[in-house]
């Protein structure tokens, strides 16, 4: 794949460059100098031409008789040419065009920068029409001003609007001109007029102002003197003393300051520092001024992002204000709360999706410890589930009560994609997670958490959240951006981003399906992103930058080689969608390899999410956790459980269906988040996948796992107890995988693998071959009893 992207690109930038004639060095010199010389002439024969222009006149109609004679310094020539471009042509304003062919010459002559050449032709001729128009008005006077095109233009101007039409018109042109070769923009008229306003009345001023500033300094250099003399501790008595040095120094100081008038406002000028710019810089410029920026989304560069029209929308969308219920619930918090003797100040309600937030100031001197140990006993008398008490809430001086809404309102994944927040976000990989208790669409960045933990019980939407992370970046990202490295054990979750493979996916060379669903290769394929990690951070040494983006941006600028093995690096997203089945199975294996990209990661643009429907200790190690800063924490069924996932109480009051809790290491934020369907991601699945894709998905770098590596002498004494059962196990499926040995003799990973080189080693399996499960060399059990047998001979 990188290949063929070296492929495009060179086809690329093949397309981009523009048809030029290759001249030899010595061409270039004769028509260089040509050029050179013959704008010089016709700068001469031009001035010339104004002296003596009017009596050429008989020369030029005669031009073909030798006998007439032209006054012009450059003779019949000169006067024929001046006469074609300043009065049959553009006027005065043909100087112009000596200039541009005088430069045209020493541009050639010096071998420099076409693009900038051709970018003086192009105004040039625009100032020469611009200024030939302008003086097309004076014509009357003098027709050599603007000449017959000049003038021609001009009265046909005039003919379709006017004088004033035509004055307006020639100022757009000119203002148009400014803002697009000077980059002028309206500020900077107003801060030219607005400092040469301060100009003027600062000259006025400053005759006027002079007597208050000496008193303004005489007061200023006397308490200065007071303060240098206090903080030296000086006692006026020393000061005395010293004769010479006290009188003489603040009397000449005050004198000298008096004399010389101060600048109203002293203008600070900072002087422009010249960068001195390394050699791959300035090809770096070169190669962006002829190519441009370099586009990684080129090789896709008909890719359409999916429309908002493939996500659903829902009629029962918008908050829709219950006012009884409001009353109801209000009344309820007040009286259970005063049952308790507990009285109110004031009480507010913020109404969400889900639930709504009744924010209470108690009475002065009411303890709130006291109102959170009421949490039980007002959920009883509001009889709701999902009762959450923040008290008090963070920077806001009040408690919080969260009472679920009767009616919820489902937030759609298209309310959040189409809000401004997220369309506008300038976030790196932005995700819409769904709206807050204020209805407020929550954005997060991934690349700033930079690893994310999911966790909740089955059924509450930890599947939705996911895909609905998957979905926005979907919506944001282009192919060549992001990729996705995709692991679901459940095997049916993430199964339909399948279809985007080729656009979207990550995968090992050797791997026939992008979505991993078998769980021995996650292990593989973590430590191919450990591999990647290191690759990456080798390149990003060698470019001297901090981070991927820094590196992106250097790659894009063209200041790093491709032939050094530099490349555009996409992010990559790691999504496990069931982590407790993998540690279970896998345990330290997946662990070592999750906890160093989790701990490295995040610089060379590797983000992970993991989620869990069994939050327990034993899942969300502590390594783990030290890792995942951010974690959603959807509805579980226990206090310890929340604790785990947010080392706090909350999440087993939510009241599920896609209600969470998100946590970036500080306050936690209650989100209803965004729904998407299952045939919502395949329309969008769909959409992206009929369109052109790469040849192939992301190829990650090859790891060669603890499977290949055969130590086939394998002393017969030091086999298994489990061999002849793990022997028979694998003849008889004519299938070898340790998966198997693992699911039939319940092992763990490293022991089935371990059996699989004794059986390899003893001739039952053939050797590791990637993704497939190895060859079985014994046909059934008999040959293998024959084959035991002869071993033991
Ligand atoms: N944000 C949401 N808004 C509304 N309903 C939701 C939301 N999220 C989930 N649900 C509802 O909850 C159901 C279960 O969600 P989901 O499949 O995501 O659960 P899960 O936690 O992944 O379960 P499991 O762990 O068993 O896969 C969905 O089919 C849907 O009806």
């Amino acid at each position: 794949m990188a290949k063929s992207k070296a492929n495009t690109n060179k086809n690329s930038k093949e397309k981009g460059k523009p048809f030029s004639f290759k001249l030899s060095s010595q061409q270039k010199l004769i028509l260089g100098s040509f050029l050179a010389i013959f704008g010089v002439l016709l700068c001469i024969s031009f001035i010339s031409f104004f002296f003596t222009g009017d009596s050429d006149q008989s020369a030029i109609s005669d031009f073909g008789s030798r006998e007439t004679k032209a006054e012009n310094w450059l003779s019949k020539s000169g006067a024929w040419l001046s006469d074609f471009f300043i009065l049959r042509g553009f006027g005065i304003s043909a100087f112009i065009f000596s200039g541009l062919i005088f430069l045209s010459g020493l541009y050639i002559l010096l071998d420099s920068n076409k693009a900038k050449l051709r970018s003086h032709w192009f105004w040039g001729l625009l100032t020469i029409v611009w200024l030939s128009v302008l003086f097309g008005f004076f014509s009357n006077f003098n027709d050599t001003l603007g000449g017959t095109v000049g003038y021609e233009i001009n009265s046909f101007l005039q003919d379709y609007l006017g004088i004033i039409g035509t004055i307006f018109l020639l100022l757009f042109v000119l203002i148009v001109f400014l803002a697009i070769k000077f980059k002028l923009t309206a500020q900077t008229f107003i801060q030219l007029f607005k400092s040469a306003k301060e100009n003027i009345k600062g000259d006025f001023n400053q005759g006027e102002n002079q007597d208050d500033y000496t008193i303004a300094l005489e007061n200023n250099l006397s308490m200065e003197a007071e303060a240098i003399k206090s903080a030296l501790d000086i006692s006026d008595d020393v000061i005395k003393q010293k004769e010479p040095i006290k009188s003489k120094p603040l009397k000449d100081l005050d004198l000298q300051i008096k004399a010389e008038p101060i600048e109203p406002e002293i203008e600070m000028v900072v002087a422009k520092t010249t960068e001195e710019l390394s050699e791959t810089d300035n090809l770096a410029n070169k190669l962006v001024e002829n190519f441009g920026l370099f586009d990684p989304t080129l090789e896709l560069g008909n890719y359409q992002f999916p429309h908002l029209d493939l996500l659903k929308k829902y009629d029962s969308e918008g908050i829709t204000i219950n006012q009884a219920e409001l009353e109801e619930n209000k009344n309820k918090i007040v009286e259970t709360l005063s049952n308790y003797s507990i009285g109110i100040a004031s009480i507010k309600a913020t109404i969400g999706p889900t639930v709504t937030l009744y924010e209470i100031v108690p009475n002065a001197g009411v303890r709130i410890s006291k109102i959170k140990n009421l949490e039980d006993d007002i959920a009883l008398s509001l009889s709701a589930l999902g009762i959450r008490i923040i008290a008090p809430i963070p920077g806001k001086g009040t408690i919080g009560i969260e009472v679920p809404n009767k009616n919820a309102t489902v937030v759609s994944m298209r309310s959040v994609i189409a809000s401004k927040k997220f369309q506008n976000s300038e976030m790196q990989l932005p995700i819409a997670l769904g709206k807050t208790i204020s209805n407020e669409t929550f954005v997060v960045d991934l690349v700033k958490m930079p690893h994310l933990l999911m966790a909740g019980a089955t059924g509450q939407g930890k599947s939705v959240g996911l895909n609905a992370v998957l979905t926005s970046l979907l919506y944001k990202k282009h192919p060549a951006e992001v990729k996705f490295v995709l692991v679901d054990p459940k095997k049916v979750e993430l199964t339909l981003f399948n279809k985007i493979e080729r656009h979207y996916l990550a995968k090992l060379p050797d791997s026939e399906e992008a979505i991993i669903t078998d769980n021995t290769k996650v292990i593989n394929t973590l430590n191919s992103l450990c591999i990647e990690m290191d690759n990456r951070y080798e390149l990003l040494k060698n470019a001297l930058c901090r981070n991927i983006a820094e590196y992106n941006i250097k790659f894009k600028a063209r200041k790093l080689n491709p032939n050094d093995g530099h490349q555009f690096l996409p992010y990559i997203v790691l999504v496990i969608d069931e982590f407790a089945d993998l540690i279970m199975t896998a345990g330290k294996e997946v662990e070592t390899p999750i906890a160093r990209l989790a701990q490295l990661a995040r610089a060379i643009g590797i983000h992970l999410i993991i989620a869990t429907q069994r939050p327990s200790v034993n899942v969300i190690t502590g390594i783990i956790k030290a890792n995942f800063p951010a974690r959603i924490a959807f509805r579980v069924t226990s206090k310890i459980d929340s604790r785990t996932i947010l080392d706090g109480s909350g999440a087993d009051q939510l009241i599920g269906r896609g209600d969470m809790l998100f946590t970036q290491g500080n306050d936690l934020i209650r989100v209803q988040c965004a729904f998407v369907d299952t045939p919502e991601i395949e329309r969008i699945t769909e959409f992206i996948g009929s369109q052109k894709a790469y040849p192939d998905a992301f190829l990650l770098p090859e790891y060669v796992g603890e499977e290949s590596g055969t130590s086939l002498d394998i002393d017969i004494s030091d086999r298994d107890k489990l061999f002849r059962e793990a022997a028979e196990v694998i003849v008889t499926a004519q299938q070898g995988s340790a998966s198997l040995l693992q699911r039939k003799l319940k092992l763990g990973y490293n022991r089935a693998g371990r059996l699989i080189d004794q059986l390899e080693a003893a001739g039952i399996v053939g050797p590791f071959e990637g993704s497939k499960a190895r060859q079985v060399l014994v046909s059934d059990l008999t040959s293998l009893d024959k084959l035991l047998e002869n071993e033991n001979l």
